[in-house]
C-alpha cells in the first residue's frame, strides 16, 4: 500500500475496476460514505455546506450530502453550474438528493460549521479565476474547518502546484492511493491532515498498473537492509572514506558520525594532514588519512563508498578530484561543495558518473546542477536522475529521491527541526553508511532520507545535526526488530 498514483493511473484503476463489475455509482456511494465516516469521527452532528463543481468530484458532494442529513446533519448544498447539465453518477446522485441545490456564493457559509470540498479533484484542467476565486478565498478566510474530497480544490494531484488558487483544508480523503500532489508543496501543507480511504478498487489493480512512485517507508527498501550476519566482520559492513574539509571539520565530522551509525563497517576521514588532528579527536572510532594517500586507498577495493562534499570548498580543485574519485566507480554520495563545484560545467560530472552514486541536492544546488530543468519537484528529480545517471535526491520538507530507471518516492513524515545546519550533512553520511553496506543506490537514499525525517520528529523541538546520528539506534533497533511496517 504505498504506491502514490498519477491521476491519470487513477482514472485508469477506476476504469478497470468498472469494467471487472464494480459500477461507478457503487464506487462514488464507496467515495461519499468514506468521506462522511472521517467526517463524523471528528465532529458530532452539526451544520455543513458542501460546494459542489461540476464532475464527478461534486457528485461525491451529493453523496456526502444526503448521506450527512441521514445521519441528522443540517446540510446545504451549492453547485458551480445547472443540475440538469451534470452526466453520469454525478447526475444520478444529483437525482437521489432532496435537499435544495443553491448557486455557489459566500452566502452559503453563513451559519457553517463545516465545508466540504467537491468543487474540483482529479478533474482540475485550468486555474481557479473570478467569482470561483472569490468564493474560494471566502472559504479560506471563513475560519470554518474544511474537509476536501480527493484533493484541495485548486490543487493539481499530479503536481501540488496550485492553479489560481486553492482551498486549504483541514482534513483531505482521497481514495484508493494518495497522488504526488498529497505530498508535494505547496499541496501538502493545503491538504492538512491526508486520509486514504478504499472505495473497492483490488490491489492487484493498482499492481497491474504498474506505478513508479512510492511514499518513502520502510516496507519500500526494508528487503534491501543487510543487516550483519552472525558470523559477520567489519568489512562485511564496508570501509567508508570520507573526504573531509580543510578547515570547516564540522561538516565532515557530521557525515562521519552519521555514517557510522547508519552502520558503516570502517571509517576513515581523509583530509588535509593540517586539519587530521580534528577529525581524529572527534572520535576515536574513526580512522584518519593524509588526502595525498587518497588514489593508493582507492586502490584497495575494500574501501568501497566514499562521501564527499560538505565542508569541502567550491573549486575546480574539488571538479578535479572528483572526476578521479568517481573513475574508481565505488559507491559514491555527493553532496554540497561538490555538487555546487560543477555549476559551470555540470556535464562533465554526469559523463564522469559510472558507478552507482547519490546526488543529495538542496534547491540552491539543484538549481546550479540542472538549470535548465523546471516543474514540480517529482519530474524535475526524475529528469535529473535521467540525466546525471545518479540517484537524485531533492532536500526539503517534501524530499524525493529519483533513481535513473525512473523509480521515484516522496518523504511523508513532516520534520521541520531538520531545517538546521548541518541536518543535510548528516543525511549524507547515513546514506554513505547504508551503501558501504552494499544498499542498493535507491534503497539507501530513501531508507536515508526517511531515517533522517523520522529521526528529526522523535527528536522535535531543540533538535541539533549531532543529535540525528545519536538516535540512528533507536531507529535502526526498531526495524531491525520489524516494526515499524
Ligand atoms: N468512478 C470514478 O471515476 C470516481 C471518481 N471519483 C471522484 O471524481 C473526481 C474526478 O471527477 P471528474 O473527472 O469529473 O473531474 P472533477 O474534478 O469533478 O472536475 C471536472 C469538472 O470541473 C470542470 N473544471 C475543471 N477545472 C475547472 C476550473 N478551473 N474552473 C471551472 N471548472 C473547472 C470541468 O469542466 P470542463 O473542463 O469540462 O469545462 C469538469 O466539468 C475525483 O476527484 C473523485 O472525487 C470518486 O467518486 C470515485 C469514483
Ligand atoms: N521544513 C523542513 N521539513 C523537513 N526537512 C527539512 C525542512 N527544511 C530542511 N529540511 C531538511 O534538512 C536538511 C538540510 O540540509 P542542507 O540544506 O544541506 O543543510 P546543511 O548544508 O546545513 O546540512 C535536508 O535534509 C532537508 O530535507
Ligand atoms: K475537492
Amino acid at each position: 500500500m504505498f504506491e502514490v498514483l498519477t491521476t491519470e493511473q487513477m482514472y485508469e484503476a477506476d476504469r478497470r475496476t468498472i469494467e471487472a463489475g464494480t459500477s461507478g455509482d457503487v464506487l462514488m456511494e464507496n467515495a461519499g460514505a468514506s468521506v462522511v465516516a472521517e467526517i463524523v469521527s471528528r465532529w458530532t452532528t452539526r451544520a455543513a455546506t458542501v460546494l459542489c463543481g461540476p464532475g464527478n468530484n461534486g457528485g461525491d458532494g451529493f453523496v456526502i450530502a444526503r448521506l450527512l442529513r441521514n445521519a441528522g446533519w443540517s446540510v446545504r448544498l451549492g453547485l458551480l453550474g445547472d443540475v440538469e447539465k451534470l452526466t453520469g453518477d454525478a447526475a444520478l446522485n444529483a437525482g437521489r438528493w432532496e435537499g435544495a441545490v443553491e448557486r455557489l456564493s459566500p452566502a452559503l457559509l453563513v451559519g457553517a460549521d463545516l465545508v466540504v470540498d467537491c468543487l474540483f479533484g482529479a478533474g482540475l484542467a485550468r486555474p481557479i479565476e473570478g467569482d470561483l476565486a472569490s468564493l474560494v478565498q471566502a472559504v479560506n478566510d471563513s475560519g470554518v474547518p474544511v474537509v476536501a474530497v480527493d484533493v484541495p480544490s485548486g490543487v493539481d494531484g499530479n503536481s501540488g502546484e496550485v492553479r489560481g488558487i486553492s482551498v486549504k483544508a483541514n482534513v483531505t480523503v482521497t481514495f484508493c492511493r494518495p497522488k504526488p500532489g498529497h505530498y508535494l508543496l505547496p499541496g501538502r501543507i493545503l491538504c492538512g491532515q491526508v486520509i486514504v480511504r478504499d472505495i473497492g478498487i483490488a490491489d492487484q489493480t493498482i499492481r497491474d498498473i504498474r506505478p513508479m512512485l512510492v511514499c518513502n517507508e520502510p516496507g519500500v527498501w526494508r528487503a534491501g537492509i543487510n543487516w550483519p550476519g552472525v558470523d559477520g566482520h567489519k568489512y562485511h559492513r564496508g570501509h567508508l572514506l570520507v573526504i573531509g574539509g580543510a578547515t570547516m571539520t564540522g561538516a565532515g565530522r557530521l557525515v562521519a558520525r552519521a555514517a557510522r551509525r547508519a552502520g558503516a563497517g570502517l571509517l576513515t576521514v581523509v583530509a588535509e594532514p593540517a586539519s587530521l588532528s580534528v577529525y581524529a579527536a572527534d572520535s576515536p572510532g574513526i580512522m584518519t588519512a593524509p588526502i595525498a594517500t587518497l588514489d593508493d586507498l582507492l586502490k584497495d577495493c575494500r574501501h568501497n563508498a566514499l562521501v564527499i562534499g560538505p565542508g569541502f570548498g567550491v573549486g575546480d580543485e574539488t571538479c578535479s578530484r572528483i572526476i578521479t574519485l568517481l573513475h574508481y566507480c565505488r559507491c559514491t554520495v555527493l553532496d554540497a561543495d561538490a555538487l555546487t563545484s560543477f555549476a559551470e560545467q555540470p556535464s562533465t560530472l554526469f559523463f564522469a558518473i559510472q558507478g552507482p552514486t547519490v546526488l543529495t541536492p538542496h534547491e540552491g544546488e539543484f538549481a546550479r546542477l540542472f538549470p535548465d530543468i523546471e516543474g514540480d519537484k517529482l519530474s524535475r528529480a526524475r529528469a535529473a536522475a535521467k540525466r546525471s545517471g545518479a540517484t537524485v535526491l531533492i532536500k526539503g520538507a517534501d524530499t524525493v529521491v529519483a533513481a535513473p530507471d525512473g523509480r521515484a518516492a516522496i518523504n511523508t513524515i513532516d520534520a521541520p527541526w531538520l531545517a538546521t545546519a548541518g541536518s543535510g550533512d548528516v543525511l549524507a553520511g547515513i546514506i554513505g553508511g547504508l551503501m558501504a553496506q552494499g544498499m542498493e543506490m535507491f534503497d539507501a537514499a530513501c531508507m536515508g532520507a526517511w531515517l533522517h525525517a523520522r529521526a528529526g520528529g522523535d527528536i522535535g523541538p531543540g533538535l541539533i545535526a549531532e543529535d540525528i546520528p545519536h538516535h540512528l539506534p533507536v531507529l535502526l533497533g526498531q526495524l531491525w526488530r520489524g516494526v515499524p511496517k
